[in-house]
């Protein structure tokens, strides 16, 4: 096997974590008097973060002011504190990718733009924490994804070379920041992107799940 580590993506990658998500902006909408949005809505707002995702909700024909974003980040801090996990479900394959990775003496870790205040409990809430040696989340590092920061920490804190390590995910986020960090890339096509497919043209390979990514990088060869 060329890689000695993988960095997963979390939401739509590892959990299908939407509902969640949806809930949680449904009860804030509701506590700051806003108009509500649909599950669907808030899948294709999802992907840069908990302040990007709370400011979609919000913005109609013009952004909100600062201090109404504020009130209602704090309002969903404290509603998606409650759900985080209610409605959660794992994506078929994951358990089976995850053992098949660590049977390979790979080391593993999550590379979220979720903040850590919520990727901490749902790791623990899903049974999934042992999994994985390192775990970076959007306010570990001064950029998120697409920013390549996030990944080259884990692979840092792996002590493995960027090239050496295979991130996943389900976005153009997750593409964009292991290109810029020098990390090989495979995409799952059942996350979110932000309202669009994935393009399987931008990634090493499109993987229908992450037990069909670990065969795929038994035979990956550098060009
Ligand atoms: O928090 C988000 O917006 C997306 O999180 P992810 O990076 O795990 O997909
Ligand atoms: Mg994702």
């Amino acid at each position: 096997m060329h890689f000695q580590s993988v960095t997963f993506d979390l939401d739509g990658t590892l959990l299908d974590t939407i509902a969640d998500l949806a809930e949680a902006c449904r009860l804030m909408l509701d506590e700051v008097g806003a108009p509500q949005r649909t599950q669907a809505e808030v899948h294709s707002f999802v992907g840069k973060g908990m302040a990007v995702l709370v400011e979609r909700c919000l913005t109609h024909d013009k952004a909100p002011t600062a201090e109404a974003l504020h009130a209602a980040i704090e309002s969903f801090k404290r509603h998606y504190t409650e759900v985080n996990g209610r409605f959660t479900q794992v994506y078929p394959g994951v358990i089976e990718g995850l053992q098949a990775w660590k049977a390979g003496g790979l080391k593993m870790g999550v590379v979220t733009n979720k903040p850590g205040m919520f990727t901490e409990a749902l790791l623990e809430r899903m049974g999934m924490a042992d999994y994985f040696d390192v775990v970076v989340s959007g306010d570990t590092t001064a950029h998120k994804k697409p920013h390549p920061e996030p990944i080259l920490h884990a692979c840092r804190l792996f002590g493995v070379r960027p090239d050496r390590n295979l991130h996943i995910g389900d976005s153009e986020n997750d593409i964009h920041a292991a290109r810029a960090a020098g990390c090989p890339t495979y995409c799952v096509p059942y996350g979110y992107n932000e309202g669009k497919p994935v393009d399987s043209a931008d990634c090493d390979a499109l993987v229908s799940d992450l037990f069909a990514a670990h065969r795929q990088a038994l035979t990956f060869k550098t060009s």
